[in-house]
């Protein structure tokens, strides 16, 4: 195990997109492995780096870890993007799960069939129009001069939140024509040095799922 974070998974966001992005926002180097063969995928089962015979899977402080949400917290504590008490990790674990729920289905569309695909696109940009965008919105409202969701400190929510509202400008570019604040929200979030050069060409950070993905996920684990 080298001393930077290795990352295994398929070329393309999935489950493992918000751990690049958190990983890119704190500022961290990390090394992939991308998953392309059947093989890949069986030796790690065969090594034993697999729990559940899922991914991702990341190697980190002489870890192997899986299960999204387990390495996302173990990051987030260990970059300090966690809050600073228990209440403010609970608000942070509450805003993260439903970001994570909302790119969830987004992730999950171009698997489904032709017809069911757009549906599925139509219904979570109206999820995160009607539900998500304005919960958010009101959240920053009752902040006052706070510039985060929580604490008034850059956490693990901020970054993720930034995340799920540029999947969902991929699918709707005026989604947050009717939020001011998750506009300015998105704004200072973007500028932040190391969020800034993520989402700058040639980094870590993958582009939405397409046909040559979608075959590859299908091949690798035989769905
Ligand atoms: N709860 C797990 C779910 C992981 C998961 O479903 N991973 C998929 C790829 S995105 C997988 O490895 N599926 C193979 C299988 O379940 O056999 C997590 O959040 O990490």
């Amino acid at each position: 195990m080298g001393s930077k974070p290795k990352l295994y998974y398929f070329r393309g966001r999935g489950r493992m997109e918000s751990i690049r992005w958190l990983l890119a926002a704190a500022g961290v180097e990390f090394e992939e492995e991308f998953l392309e063969t059947r093989e890949q995928y069986e030796k790690l089962q065969k090594d034993g780096l697999l729990l559940f015979g899922q991914v991702p899977l990341v190697e980190i402080d002489g870890m192997v870890l899986t299960q999204t949400r387990a390495i996302l917290s173990y990051l987030a504590a260990k970059y300090n993007l966690y809050g600073k008490d228990l209440k403010e990790r609970a608000r942070i674990d509450m805003y993260t799960d439903g970001t994570l729920d909302l790119m969830l289905m987004i992730a999950s569309a171009p698997f489904k069939a032709p017809g069911d695909r757009d549906e599925a696109y139509a219904t979570v940009t109206r999820r995160a129009k009607t539900c998500y965008f304005p919960a958010f919105e009101k959240i920053l409202k009752g902040h006052g001069d706070e510039h985060c969701l929580v604490g008034n400190k850059l956490s693990w929510a901020d970054i993720q939140l930034l995340e799920a509202v540029l999947m969902v400008e991929e699918l709707d570019a005026a989604a947050l024509s009717d939020f001011p604040l998750l506009q300015a929200f998105k704004t200072r979030i973007s500028n932040v040095p190391t969020i800034k050069k993520f989402l700058q060409p040639g980094s870590a950070k993958q582009p939405p799922p397409d046909r040559h993905y979608v075959e590859t996920v299908r091949r690798v684990l035989q769905q």
